[in-house]
């Protein structure tokens, strides 16, 4: 339903010269320099998917996005939303589309957020009916009686973002392409419009590309996840299989009831090449050991963990997957 091929987009940035002046006679310099945003990137996004967009700032998210919308046109390469393209049939397509920039308002600052979805109905040539249903779904689920009467200006981040989502899904869009909708909002805040974009995806099947920061809310939200780092895919695929590819080390605690046995030939000269995992700290009663998921399970390690003495307790930690995102970056 999304299909995006050998999309690129470079942008002619002017040169700015050094020295007395300088800006002005840029002006009218006619030197520029290159900058590829986004270098030939391809992937499929199929109906009720949910995929979380990554990377770090300037690696070309928001270019990817607006090209996806129709806003930017690629240098070259083709994007293909339900078979047609948002450059060449942009009112068409977008009829099927609803995208929030979080760093961007949609609505009017001074006017009641009733009266931009007014506006906002009119512009699209909703039907008011089909306004008022729409609005009557996502009342409840983003809390929109709180504010409807309220200037713009007068919510707070989360209310403003809650509204510019109810925005974006008035002319009942199947897609949403929302670029770091949970910016600068606290933890309530996030929780509400993760839940609200949880639902629109379970419930209600819409197909949703979310860019963010965030790494909560990709491992809360997303099946999928692509990494894009200088303008280039750096990864398409799970979350599992992306912990599994970094192979950061899982960290393993346990307790054991009385006495343990390590046994000798294994601690002696820090010799554990015989053992899949190794010891970090050895306190007492208790042991923590890194073991990668890569080269064994939980369950082997935990077997010969069991053979040094009565466990206890056991205690674990997967790693941290802003850490695993780190090290893509
Ligand atoms: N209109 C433009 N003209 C020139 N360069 C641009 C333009 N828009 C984006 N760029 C450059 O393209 C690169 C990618 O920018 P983009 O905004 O897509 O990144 P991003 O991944 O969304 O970053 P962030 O996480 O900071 O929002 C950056 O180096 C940026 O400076």
């Amino acid at each position: 339903m999304i299909e995006v091929r050998d999309i690129r987009k470079t942008f002619r940035i002017p040169v700015v010269k050094e020295g007395a002046f300088s800006g002005v006679r840029s002006l009218f310099s006619r030197e520029y320099r290159e900058k590829t945003a986004v270098q030939d990137i391809s992937f499929r996004i199929r109906k009720g998917d949910f995929v979380g967009y990554i990377g770090p700032n300037g690696a070309g998210k928001s270019t990817t996005i607006k090209m996806l919308t129709g806003i930017l046109h690629p240098t070259s390469g083709e994007v293909l939303i339900h078979g047609q393209s948002p450059q060449k049939n942009r009112r068409h397509v977008v009829r099927n589309l609803g995208v929030v920039f979080g760093q961007r308002c949609q609505l009017w600052w001074d006017l009641p957020v009733k009266d931009s979805y007014d506006i906002l109905a009119a512009m699209y040539r909703i039907e008011p009916e089909f306004k008022e249903r729409q609005l009557g779904m996502m009342r409840e689920l983003l809390g929109l009686d709180e504010f409807m009467a309220t200037p713009v200006r007068k919510l707070s981040l989360g209310q403003r973002m809650r509204a510019d989502l109810a925005a974006s899904m008035l002319h009942n869009p199947d897609i949403l392409f929302l670029d770091e909708p949970t910016i600068g909002l606290d933890v309530i805040a996030k929780k509400n419009i993760r839940g609200f974009l949880k639902s629109l995806n379970k419930d209600f099947g819409k197909t949703i590309l979310l860019t963010t920061h965030d790494m909560d809310d990709i491992e809360q939200l997303c099946e999928r996840v692509m990494v894009i780092n200088h303008g280039a895919l750096a990864y398409d695929g799970s979350i599992p299989e992306l912990r599994e590819r970094i192979g950061l080390p899982s960290v393993i605690r346990v307790t054991y009831r009385g006495a343990m046995q390590v046994p000798s030939d294994i601690t002696a000269n820090g010799d554990m090449v015989r053992l899949p995992f190794t010891i970090e700290e050895q306190n007492g009663d208790s042991l923590t050991i890194h073991c990668n998921r890569r080269e064994t399970t939980a369950m082997d390690v935990l077997r010969i963990l069991n053979q040094w003495g009565d466990v206890d307790d056991v205690h674990m930690e997967e790693p941290d997957f802003e850490e695993i995102i780190h090290r893509i970056y």
